[in-house]
């Protein structure tokens, strides 16, 4: 299983890489890394085994966070309207997106952050993602605030962004252009 030993942190190389694309139909091995993938992020929301391992409560794991070079990325959140989001994703791309953006009045965390790093990460509002599934469907996914929010951070991952790469360094905490907050 997946703990906090093998989520990379910044600095590490890997983390700064784009990914390479996953050849499908997926390997045994490749297939058996995304179910490990998205079972972190079910382990890391159940109390129980949370506390036992020690893991960082995630919604969202991307391949290089656990240093393997891989489009790959795996999501397990319910939005603010308690939608249920639960994928693990070969290839992911964003076809399309929104003029329009958003962003979190929170500010961003990453698993491969152990720091607090203030201030709004504009993302686009609406985006669309097609990718393929852990089943070997095709996919295309129609994603608004929230749960575009959680997509756009770790697709970014797969492109070797940061969360913070996205922070207005002048002034963290301006109002992003053309945006409204996801949650408020
Ligand atoms: C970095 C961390 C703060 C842990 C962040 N969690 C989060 O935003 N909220 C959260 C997590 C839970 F599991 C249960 C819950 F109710 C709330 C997160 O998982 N990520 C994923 C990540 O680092 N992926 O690489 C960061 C989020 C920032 C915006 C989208 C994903
Ligand atoms: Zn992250």
């Amino acid at each position: 299983m997946i703990t906090m030993e093998d989520i990379i942190r910044e600095g590490h190389p890997a983390l700064r890489k784009v990914t390479e694309d996953v050849e499908l139909p997926p390997s045994e091995k490749d297939q058996q890394t995304l179910e490990e993938m998205l079972q972190y992020l079910k382990n890391s929301q159940d109390e129980v085994v949370c506390d036992r391992y020690g893991l960082r409560p995630g919604v969202g794991l991307a391949a290089p966070q656990i240093n393997v070079n891989k489009r790959m990325l795996a999501v397990h959140f319910v939005d603010l309207k308690d939608k249920l989001y639960s994928y693990g994703l070969f290839n992911p791309r964003i076809v399309s997106h929104s003029v329009e953006r958003t962003y979190l009045s929170t500010g961003e965390g990453c698993l491969s952050v152990d720091r607090e790093v203030p201030g709004y990460v504009p993302r686009y509002r609406r985006i669309t993602v097609k990718a393929t599934d852990l089943e070997g469907n095709e996919v295309k996914l129609r994603l608004k605030d929230y749960a575009a929010i959680v997509f756009q951070h770790e697709i970014d991952h797969l492109n070797g962004v940061m969360f913070y790469d996205h922070i207005n360094p002048e002034d963290p905490f301006k109002e992003p252009e053309n945006a409204t907050p996801a949650d408020r």
